[in-house]
């Protein structure tokens, strides 16, 4: 099964990045994220961008660009339960409201130097070290 996710990195002006907590029933549950989901047919990564943010943080999506793409196999023991995803990460700065955790997730805007201190799930490597260097 492959999936396409859309997922953003919102930034805010003093360079806090937004992550949210996964709930322990989620693929990948209890870590960290950044907020997004799976693009659903008929839509692009960007038109699944602004309706995941919607849904999960109830703000509004003014402009994003394109971040990185990610590839990434999660391997389980169950080989039916094995998936790959392709995260499409965007560059959100700027959005109308207040971030939210709409879903009762957990959301923390976090600093650079504290980002290490969060669990992400491993595909989420290679952008924890592009937030970084920023
Ligand atoms: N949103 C998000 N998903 C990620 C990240 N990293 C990562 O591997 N994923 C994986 O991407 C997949 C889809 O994300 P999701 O669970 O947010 O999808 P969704 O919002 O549509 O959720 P739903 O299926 O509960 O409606 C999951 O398997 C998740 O583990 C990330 O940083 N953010
Ligand atoms: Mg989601």
């Amino acid at each position: 099964m492959i999936i396409r996710v859309a997922v953003a990195a919102i930034i805010n002006q003093d360079k806090e990045v937004l992550i949210a907590k996964r709930s322990k029933d989620q693929h990948q549950g209890n870590k960290w994220e950044f907020p997004g989901g799976k693009v659903e047919a008929n839509e692009t990564s960007q038109e699944a961008l602004h309706r995941e943010i919607m849904e999960e943080l109830g703000i509004d999506i003014q402009s994003s660009s394109e971040m990185t793409s990610i590839t990434h196999e999660y391997i389980e023991e169950n080989p039916d339960n094995s998936k790959t995803v392709i995260l499409d990460v965007f560059d959100v700065r700027d959005w109308r409201g207040e971030p939210k955790g709409v879903e009762g997730q957990p959301i923390r805007w976090v600093t650079v130097s504290e980002i290490d201190d969060y669990e992400f799930p491993i595909a989420n490597v290679e952008i924890v070290n592009i937030i970084k260097h920023l």
